[in-house]
């Protein structure tokens, strides 16, 4: 009797390696804020950490009303680097500590002639060079109103991007980068996954004392399976005087679903080892893969 050998698959991730969300405690002194998360990072990197990912807005406090003040141009040198001494700092970070590092987010301003300014929350990517890779601007913004809990509308500010994004760090395989409340829109998620192979969807966030306690671990958990890989989300640690309260509990799931290591509200870092074997393994256990129904409903990922 002959027995089929399944064809091995390519792993999505290409070998293992650790990644490191740093929870960080900002504050209102943006250059405090860049040199504090320099610190941080080199921290996680002497901890193993070859991807390192920093949370939401860390760069300022968090809320409509800082987004233009904190501001900056995206421009790379010759220009003057005070103009984006956010950019130039996480560049640094990455080539100093010779990691991949998913620089959270920070309020971006373009101009368009000259003249009309529009405000972004955008995630740069670089890598172990300091070479930027990737931008991401937030695609989704974060407009929602829950009457007597919370109420924010970045729509006010902030303009919208319009773009699925993912990014290929060297020797690991692709990643999927998106911020906060995209990751309560599963597409985005599925196209990065399906479409672009990623090994790990990245999500620098700052959910708040209302809905964190509700969504954050369950979305981030939703993602992993639903995808069968590897997510990470970044927050901010809680500072009780600031107008907003982050959720922190930055987290690392895997391709089951199933939570690695979780922070609470401080100041702190979680870190996990990612294997390619697991999201194999996930995916041959429950092959997903193989079973979708495109007759029955659109592929997303197309
Ligand atoms: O989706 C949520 O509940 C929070 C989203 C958020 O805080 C953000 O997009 O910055």
């Amino acid at each position: 009797m002959s027995t089929i050998t399944p064809t091995p698959r390519p792993l999505l991730l290409k070998k293992p390696v650790k990644l490191a969300c740093v929870q960080l405690a900002s504050g209102a002194d943006k250059a405090a804020n860049l040199a504090h998360a320099a610190a941080k990072v080199a921290e996680a990197a002497a901890g193993g950490a070859k991807i390192v990912v920093l949370p939401e807005c860390f760069n300022s406090p968090y809320g409509c009303e800082f987004f233009p003040s904190y501001a900056e141009p995206l421009l790379p040198s010759p220009p003057p680097a005070e103009s984006s001494p956010s950019f130039h700092a996480l560049a640094a970070m990455a080539r100093d500590n010779g990691v991949y590092l998913i620089g959270g987010s920070i309020p971006e301003v373009a101009e368009s002639n000259g003249r009309d300014k529009k405000y972004y929350n955008t995630s740069l990517t670089f890598g172990p060079s300091g070479a930027l890779l990737s931008t991401h601007r937030k695609v989704h913004l974060f407009d929602i109103d829950i009457p007597g809990r919370i109420r924010f509308r970045e729509s006010e500010v902030l303009s919208a991007g319009s773009a699925v994004t993912t990014v290929e760090l060297g020797e690991y395989g692709r990643v999927g980068v998106a911020i906060c409340y995209d990751i309560r829109f599963p597409e985005l998620a599925m196209i990065a996954a399906r479409r672009d192979g990623c090994f790990a969807l990245v999500y620098p966030g700052a959910f708040n004392t209302t809905t964190g306690p509700l969504h954050w671990r369950l979305q981030g958990q939703a993602r992993a399976m639903d995808n069968q890989i590897y997510v990470a989300l970044c927050s901010p640690a809680r500072d009780t005087t600031a107008g907003y309260h982050a959720w922190g509990h930055s987290l690392i799931v895997d391709p089951m679903a199933q939570v690695l290591v979780e922070a609470d509200e401080n100041e702190t870092i979680v870190s996990a080892e990612l294997d390619g074997a697991r999201i194999e393994e996930a995916r041959s256990g429950i092959p997903l893969r193989d079973q979708r129904r495109f007759d029955v409903y659109p592929d997303v990922s197309q």
